[in-house]
């Protein structure tokens, strides 16, 4: 079978309920647009596939829900991703000022995955220096 794609790529859409992050994704990947309003539940995805310089790119894009509810869901995928889409309403203010809060919570994410890195460097140095100390050193001393 041929291969449906040669890249994939991840996105994320997020932005206040009811600002039109479904419309968007829905307009792009079947060219559609809904006039109800029924907020996303958690987390739901929509794919297109792009001919990008004779290059498949599959677009995997994960549509969030915006109600304040759902964010320790919405927020387990801002790591995954390789690119967000901040969404605001262009007739409600406080859905564009509310986008500085949706980009700082990204930036949190992005500072715990580093403390994590972090904390892997630590645990493997440690480890290295251990061995060097306790196994390395004292089978050394004992050769000579
Ligand atoms: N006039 C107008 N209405 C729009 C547009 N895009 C979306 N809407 C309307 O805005 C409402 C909300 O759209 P959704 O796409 O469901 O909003 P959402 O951001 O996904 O909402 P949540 O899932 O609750 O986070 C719907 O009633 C849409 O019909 C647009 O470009 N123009």
């Amino acid at each position: 079978m041929a291969k449906q794609y040669d890249v994939l790529l991840r996105l994320l859409v997020l932005g206040d309920s009811g600002v039109g992050k479904t419309c968007l994704l829905c307009r792009f990947t079947d060219n559609e647009f809904n006039s109800s309003h029924i907020s996303t539940i958690g987390v739901d995805f929509k794919m297109r596939t792009l001919q990008v310089d004779g290059i498949k790119v599959r677009v995997q894009i994960w549509d969030t829900a915006g109600q304040e509810r759902y964010q320790t869901i919405t927020k387990q995928y801002y790591r995954r991703a390789q690119g967000i889409l901040l969404v605001y309403d262009i007739t409600s203010s406080s859905s564009f000022q509310h986008i500085l809060k949706w980009a700082s919570d990204v930036d949190e994410m992005n500072v715990l995955s580093l403390f994590g890195l972090l904390a892997v460097f630590i645990f493997i140095h440690n480890f290295i220096v251990t061995w060097l100390f306790h196994v390395y050193y004292p089978i050394l001393q004992h050769l000579n």
